[in-house]
């Protein structure tokens, strides 16, 4: 099991969103406006939907992994942040956080 989270990434878009590296494919992608980076998103959930329904399992994963990283642009671009969606993820279950994993620790 991985230690490295949609935090961990999200905190790391953060900061390339803001530099000058011109190396930077976030940063370059975050210059060109909401359309563009909503555009990948859209092009990278399609692409592993399609992997999902070709039982295709490595690519599916690494579209997976496609799909996070757009959507995670989108939220630094449009100023929506990752605990913001994790916290109506949580509202969703009817409980708090601490309470769901208590709930899953028996
Ligand atoms: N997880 C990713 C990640 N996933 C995909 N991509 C990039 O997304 C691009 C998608 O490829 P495409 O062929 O669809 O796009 P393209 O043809 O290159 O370009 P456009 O369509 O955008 O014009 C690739 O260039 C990938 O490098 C990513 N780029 C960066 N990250 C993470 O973001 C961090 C910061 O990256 P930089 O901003 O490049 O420093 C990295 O350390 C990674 O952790």
């Amino acid at each position: 099991m991985t230690d490295f989270t949609l935090k961990d990434l999200a905190e790391t878009i953060a900061v390339r969103a803001r530099s000058d590296d011109e190396k930077s494919y976030t940063r370059k992608l975050i210059g060109k406006g909401i359309s563009k980076c909503a555009q990948k998103l859209g092009e990278e959930a399609v692409e592993a939907a399609i992997a999902a329904v070709e039982r295709d399992h490595d690519g599916l994963r690494s579209e997976a992994a496609d799909v996070l990283y757009h959507l995670l642009v989108v939220l630094e671009a449009s100023g929506v942040t990752l605990d913001e969606v994790m916290a109506e993820l949580e509202g969703r279950t009817g409980r708090t956080g601490l309470e769901e994993k208590a709930s899953r620790a028996g």
